[in-house]
Order: C-alpha cells, then structure tokens, then sequence
C-alpha cells in the first residue's frame, strides 16, 4: 500500500528536522514547505495527504491565513495546526475552518501519530486517500484494523500461531474471537488439516459427550450407527471450544481430562482413541470471577489459560471503525453486486459516535441492512436505512447528560483536553466541537490560567 505524504508548513529547517524524522520513523513521506517556496506551487505539483501548519513556537498571526490559503487551493486535504500558544479565539477560529486538529506545544508525538493515522483513516473510509503499510498488516488482512491495540493484537497471535499451545481467547461478543482462533489455525503447522468450531453454550448437557467424544452403535436409543465426535473430526487440526464459560460444571471435568490424558472413548466404547488435536478456548465471560462463584472449574482454567488473547472492544478502538466500513463495504458490493463507493459523512460520524455494544458483528451486520434498503439505481453513496438512524439517535444521551460527561471528564483530567478527550473515546477536535456547542470555556473555571492541550 501507498504510503501516505504529509507536508509540513515551517519557517525553521532545523525543527522541521526533528518532525521529519518522527514522521519517517512512522512510515509517512514528508515533504517541506520553506518560506522561500510559495505553497501554491508546491500543492499544484505534489500529491500530498495531510498538511502539518507549524510548529510555531509563537503563535503567528499568519498560521490562519496559511490555513486559509491551503484550503483555497485544496479544500479536501485535511490540515493539522502546532502552536506554541494558542488563545481560545484561535482555537475556535480553527475549528470553524473545518481544521481537522490542533495542537500546543509541547507537542505529545505520540498523540500526533494516533491523530494522522485517525484522519487518513478516515479519508481512507471515504475512498480517497490509503494510510501507510504497517508491518503487521502484511499476511493478516483478514483481520482489519491498524489501531496500536490491533498491530498488538496481530504480533501476539502471529507468535502463538506456529506454536502448539493451548490457547485462551477472551473478548465480548462479536470481537472476533472465532476468527482470531482461525488465523491462529491458518498460520500453524495444522493449516491443512479441520478446523472444527463446537458452540459449548449451544449444547445441552445430556449431549456433550456424545457430540465432543462421539459414540458406537447401540450406545443409546437412536444410536442407529457409529458417529465420530468433534475431537475426532479435528484430528491433526484444531478444535475451538467457544463459549466455554457457559459449559456446565460437569462437563468441565470431561474436557480436562481429555487436555491432561490426550485420549477419548466413544460413548458406549471401552476403547481409547488418542487424540492430536490443538485445543483452542473462548470465551466472553470473566472466568476468574466465574471461579471465584465456583460455576468455572480452577485446574480446567489453568489448563486452557497457556496461551492467553484478549480481544479489545470496538469502542476502546473506534480509529479502525472507518477501515472496517471500507472493508464490509466491498464485500457486501461483491455480495449483492453493487459499487457503491462509500458512506456519507453525516453516517461515519454517527457511527463514530456510537458506542457498538455487539461489536463488529453489529457494523458487519449494519452495513448489510443498509444494502438490503437500497434503491436498485446505481448509488455512490450509502446511509443507514431510517430505523437504524432513529436506533442511533436513540443511543445518543440526552445533551444535558453528554455536558455533564464532557465537564466531569475535563475536572477528572484537570481541564487537559487531550486526556479529557481519550477519556471520552473522541478526538480532540471533537470535544472542542462539543465545548463550543454546550458553551463550556476552554480554561478551567477554577484555574483559569489553565488551557492544557497536552
Ligand atoms: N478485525 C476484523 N476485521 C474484519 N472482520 C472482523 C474482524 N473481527 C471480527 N470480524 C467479523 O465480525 C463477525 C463476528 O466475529 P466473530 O464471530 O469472530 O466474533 P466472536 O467474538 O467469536 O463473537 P461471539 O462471542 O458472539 O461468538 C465475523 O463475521 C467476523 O468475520
């Protein structure tokens, strides 16, 4: 993939060197604007993907009108303001230009980053610019997201997968436990041999034994003929025990002692078969609470517990939610043989906005709503069909509520927007948005001294 070219509007050569090299160091290209080239050359002859105004150590009179004159010349490409001091009419002058951040110095780098690879994202998920290759991207497209927590996520299980560990996947539903169990199956030794997913929750009781173990002919009433069970469909593969929260106590103690002995018997058998299996878990409970209540049993925990993932929720990574659309975008076109090109900004907010209690499933399941409810002319872009918008409208807090979220997040972080804003889950323009609209200032009413943006 292309990667992505920012250029940098500054006066001083030395300190655009040091942002240069940051910026290298996160895989962007980077272009410089000195004062002697004039910026409308340069953005004519250039494909650039963001601008960088600054830094400026002072807060010059002219950062504004720079941003104005960008933006002339092209209205589409997002723009990052550095200051030194910015007062509060700056800010929200910024902000009415439609600046997509801002910020003081000391400049946060890391915070910058996160604030680039969050805008590219998004004028990825609308079609027209590509963020930068990453290396974890490479062989695991079929999880999609480039959020710190995801390129972490990818590490962890490339590292687990060619080992034959048990493994321990947790994470709230619709996570993608079932699928990071299949890339850890794809990517082992296993790849050509079953991948057999068993949903313990789906079974009741009297039937574990007979689907896990199998059973012989005559074993019970209905027994008309030998059947292999799971563990047996998945020799030299994998097994995934899903939702092994919520598998009855006594059953536990069957599954343990397959993971400690390596063998079953088929019900109605006395004869042992042995067993190469990979055993993968997940769940979306907390097992050592479930412990602690004695409805989950200590040793089986420890024996599955080898190996352990944890899936992070999609609201503790809303960055990828833009990635996502992309993607469920051009698998629903192939599906229902569309080219629909993207969604509208009003939709992308929304969804940014919405906190995704059933995960990517709920997205996935979504975006395949809104093509359902589309007109059979060709549409360039997509939004939510009117019962989802309402759902979304209804899910938003009243705005008495979002001020007192927005106040106690600012005294809880000591008027720190940045930090107010993670807190939040928003970007910080967002939450400098939402200041202006509830009229809530931008210094601490108890320290007005206070605009700390870092
Ligand atoms: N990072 C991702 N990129 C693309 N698709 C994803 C990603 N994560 C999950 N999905 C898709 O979302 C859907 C739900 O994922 P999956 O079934 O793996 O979740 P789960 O955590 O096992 O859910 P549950 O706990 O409800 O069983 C699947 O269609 C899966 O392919």
């Amino acid at each position: 993939m292309k990667r992505a070219t920012i250029l940098v509007v500054q006066h001083d050569e030395s300190v655009f060197s040091l942002l240069q090299e940051y910026l290298v160091r996160h895989e962007f290209d980077v272009l410089y604007k000195s004062p002697l080239q004039p910026l409308t050359t340069l953005l004519a002859n250039k494909h650039v993907d963001l601008v960088i105004v600054g830094p400026f150590h002072s807060a010059p009179s002219d950062v504004l009108e720079v941003t104005q004159a960008i933006q002339q010349q092209n209205e589409h490409v997002p723009i990052i303001i550095i200051t030194g001091c910015s007062s509060e009419k700056q800010i929200l002058t910024a902000l009415k230009l439609g600046v997509s951040d801002f910020f003081t110095l000391p400049l946060a780098c890391e915070e910058l980053c996160a604030s680039i690879t969050r805008i590219l994202a998004k004028q990825h998920g609308n079609g027209t610019r590509k963020i930068p290759d990453s290396a974890c991207e490479t062989m695991w497209t079929a999880m999609i997201g480039k959020t710190p927590q995801i390129c972490e996520l990818k590490t962890q299980l490339m590292n687990i997968a060619p080992t034959e560990s048990t493994v321990l996947i947790i994470g709230e539903t619709g996570t993608g436990k079932e699928l990071a169990a299949e890339m850890i199956h794809q990517h082992s030794r296993r790849k050509n041999q079953p991948f057999v997913s068993v949903n313990c929750a789906a079974l009741p009781e009297t039937l574990i034994e007979s689907e896990l173990f199998g059973y012989e002919r005559g074993a019970f009433t209905g027994a008309v003929a030998q059947q292999p069970g799971k563990f047996e469909q998945a020799s030299g593969g994998t097994i995934l025990l899903d939702e092994i929260g919520d598998m009855a106590y006594q059953a536990q103690a069957k599954i343990l002692r397959t993971l400690e002995q390596r063998e079953i018997y088929r019900l109605g058998s006395r004869k042992s078969i042995p067993i190469d299996v990979r055993v993968i878990a997940a769940t979306n409970h907390d097992l050592e609470q479930l412990m602690r209540k004695n409805v989950f049993r200590n040793d089986l925990f420890y024996r599955l517990n080898v190996a352990q993932i944890v899936l992070p929720p999609l609201r503790d990574r809303k960055e990828d939610i833009p990635l996502l659309l992309d993607h469920f975008l051009h698998v629903m076109n192939q599906h229902f043989g569309r080219q629909v090109q993207r969604f509208s900004d009003e939709t992308i907010d929304m969804l940014l906005a919405y906190d995704w209690p059933g995960n990517i499933r709920e997205l996935k399941n979504l975006v395949e709503a809104s093509f359902i409810n589309l007109p059979p002319t060709s549409v360039a872009e997509i939004t939510l069909p009117t019962p989802f918008i309402q759902r979304f409208q209804l899910a938003q807090q009243s705005p008495q509520k979002e001020r007192d979220q927005i106040l106690t997040a600012l005294f809880a972080t000591n008027w720190n927007k940045s930090r107010a804003a993670q807190k939040l889950h928003w970007s910080r323009m967002s939450l400098y948005r939402k200041m202006e609209k509830y009229q809530i200032s931008l210094s601490s009413p108890t320290n007005p001294t206070t605009n700390t943006d870092s």
